[in-house]
This record gives structure tokens, C-alpha cells and sequence, in this order.
């Protein structure tokens, strides 16, 4: 089915979300008054159980089906100097992902996630931002559509991963149209770029958010304009997720940018979103800040791929196991609180 068939139908999702279910977040936070512990003690292990419980309709979540997806896809941009790889390096991640050897095929086992790979049109890069929107409109409604089928409808909990040489450029961008600031408020090094590379990434990001004068675009046009295929995806991804009220650990900068223009106009769209981690990339604080996130963890990664989500994802099995396993005062014979 497609869920986006036109840009309308992707602002009447954004303009119509689902909330969590209060009766089984109140369940949850019942139990955890009951657990054998002292209220609160578990920190924000225990709001982990409750956005869980709220957002998959029952007070005893599980994390046993967690779905992660890889989205690739490559930049026009690139071609200027923006990345410190050369845009090869997207389809051959592609064949190592399918293959198994990436960070996040390990990890991705560590955690007990599934893993598909979604490439997306690798041979036909995007427009470069700096001289024309990235995408036609029907790439742009293609590349929604795909992130939104890569999200399976029984899971647990979705986290979108990504690959794309040159795409913390086009994140920027993205970023300085939703929330303000300077090129160099949000360029930052990507893969590991040097101080020239860095004075083009910043050329490239002023000069395509002042070409397609963005003040007072949708969000739709925005992604289309300054986005990327797999940033689109995500997109897409995370909307059709919290659609279905199905809970998302958000990775590194690129992933939050990629709902940086749906959150400008809808600040509610996080809400069945956790932050997994704090990215190495210097703007990837300011852009937690502006979305309202709080990270899980701070572990200095940069990888991407979904990388630091399936890393958090341990964190949220701890939470669960907590939830669902502990004894409360009663079963254990326990005094409570006097
Ligand atoms: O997730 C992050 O925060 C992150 C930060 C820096 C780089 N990356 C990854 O590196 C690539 C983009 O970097 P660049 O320098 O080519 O723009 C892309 O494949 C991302 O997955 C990812
Ligand atoms: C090798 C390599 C692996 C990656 N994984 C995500 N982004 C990446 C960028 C590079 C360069």
C-alpha cells in the first residue's frame, strides 16, 4: 500500500497523529510503584518502561521483535568536496551490510534486531542542493513510500539507520531551515573532513538554503528540496511508524535531521521517538536541543548506520527486563514505604 501518494497525503499524517495509550502508560506506572525498589530509583529506566507501555498499548511492553533498516543513498553535492570519501563508498557499505561485515550487522545481533537494507537508487545521485532541489517531487513521494514499507507492522520497536557519502551536508541543511542559525551553527566533520572540505560544506549549505528560500515551505517541500533519498526515508519511516503507534530509537545526526522539518511545523512528531545517543558531530547537541530530546547515551560514535540505536537498544532491554521481571514489595514479602 502506499501510504504518502501525494504531498498532501504526507501533511494530512503529519497534521492527524496518534497519541500513546494512557490506561496502559498508567498500568505500567503502577507496576513500578510496586517493584521492589525505592520509587524513582531506577532513574530513566523506568520512563523507558512507560514510553513503551504507552506507545505499544499494554503495560507489560516487550522489545522482542525490534526491526532495524538501513536506508542508502547518494548526493550531488558530494562532487564538491563535501565528505572526506568518495560517493563509491555508499554502494560498497551496501554490499557489506548484505553481506554482514558493518558495525551494524554486529551489532544488530548484539541487540536481537532484524536488519533490511534499503538502497535507493545508489547510481542515480541527487541533485547538488546548492544548485537545485535534490529531488522531483516523485522521488521525493518514492523515497517516503520506501522508508515507510521498511517498518513492519508487527514490530516492537524501529530503528532507522543510514549510509550516504556527503549526507551530514544535505542533514545540515535541513537543519539550519527548521530551527535557524549559521552554516557553521551546524556543518560539522562528518566522516572526518579538513578545514577546506569544512569552508565548502559550509559554502554548499548557505548557498542552498538561501536558493530555495525556505521560510515559509511545508515539510514535504523541505525534504524535497534540501533532503536526500535515504533522509526522505527516514521521514517516512518515522511517520508511518508512529502511524501504527509503533515506539523509535533515533540514531545520530542525520537521522535527527531527517525529521527536523516534520518537527519545525509539528513538535508532537518525537513523541514516540527516544534519542538513542549524542553523536560525535559537533551540531548533533544543538539539534537534540531543538527537538526537545534528551540522549540515552554519550559514547563519542559518528558511524551512523543506526550504529549508536543498537547500542541503546541494550539500554531498553535492561528497562523492560526490569519492568516485566522484577518482584513487587508484596510477592517478595518487602516492607514498603512506612
Ligand atoms: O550518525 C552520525 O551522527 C554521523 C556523523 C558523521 C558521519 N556519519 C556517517 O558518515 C557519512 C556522512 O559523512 P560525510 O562526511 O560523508 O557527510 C554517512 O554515511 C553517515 O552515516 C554519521
Ligand atoms: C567506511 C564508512 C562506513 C560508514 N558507515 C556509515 N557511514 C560510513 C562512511 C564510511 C566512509
Amino acid at each position: 500500500m502506499t501510504l504518502f501518494a501525494d504531498p498532501a497525503a504526507f501533511a494530512a499524517a503529519l497534521y492527524s497523529l496518534p497519541a500513546p495509550d494512557p490506561a496502559a502508560r498508567k498500568a505500567a506506572a503502577q507496576r513500578q510503584a510496586e517493584l521492589t525498589k525505592p520509587a524513582g530509583s531506577l532513574g530513566r529506566l523506568e520512563e523507558i518502561a512507560l514510553f513503551m507501555a504507552g506507545w505499544q498499548g499494554n503495560g507489560r511492553p516487550r522489545a522482542d521483535r525490534i526491526a532495524a533498516a538501513i536506508f542508502a543513498g547518494n548526493h550531488g553535492c558530494a562532487a564538491q568536496g563535501v565528505s572526506a570519501f568518495p560517493p563509491e563508498v555508499t554502494a560498497q557499505m551496501v554490499a557489506n551490510f548484505e553481506a554482514g561485515g558493518a558495525a551494524i550487522n554486529a551489532l544488530t545481533h548484539a541487540c536481537g534486531a532484524s536488519l533490511s537494507v534499503v538502497a535507493l537508487d545508489l547510481d542515480r545521485p541527487t541533485a547538488d542542493i546548492s544548485r537545485a532541489p535534490a529531488m522531483t517531487e516523485r522521488e521525493c513521494l518514492d523515497a517516503l513510500n520506501r522508508g515507510a514499507a521498511a517498518v513492519p507492522d508487527d514490530c516492537q520497536l524501529f530503528i532507522p539507520g543510514e549510509m550516504g557519502i556527503a549526507n551530514t551536508t544535505p542533514a545540515a541543511a535541513l537543519c539550519m531551515a527548521a530551527f535557524g542559525g549559521s552554516a557553521a551553527d551546524w556543518a560539522g566533520r562528518g566522516t572526518g573532513i579538513d578545514d577546506a572540505a569544512l569552508a565548502a560544506k559550509r559554502r554548499v549549505i548557505e548557498t542552498a538554503v538561501h536558493l530555495h528560500g525556505l521560510h515559509r515551505a511545508t515539510a514535504f517541500e523541505t525534504l524535497r528540496r534540501l533532503g536526500g533519498r535515504e533522509i526522505a526515508a527516514i521521514a517516512g519511516a518515522v511517520l508511518a511508524a508512529r502511524l501504527r503507534r509503533i515506539p523509535v530509537l533515533l540514531d545520530g545526526f542525520i537521522v535527527c535531521a531527517a525529521i527536523a522539518p516534520l518537527a519545525r511545523d509539528v513538535p508532537g512528531i518525537v513523541d514516540h521517538c527516544l534519542a538513542a545517543h549524542q553523536s560525535a558531530e559537533a551540531a548533533h547537541g544543538r539539534l537534540l536541543a531543538a527537538l526537545r530530546l534528551a540522549p540515552l547515551l554519550t559514547l563519542d560514535m559518528r558511524l551512523g548506520e543506526g550504529s549508536g540505536a543498537a547500542v541503546a537498544a541494550q539500554i531498553v532491554h535492561s528497562a523492560l527486563a526490569a519492568h516485566n521481571r522484577m518482584a513487587t514489595f508484596a510477592e517478595a514479602a518487602v516492607a514498603g514505604v512506612s
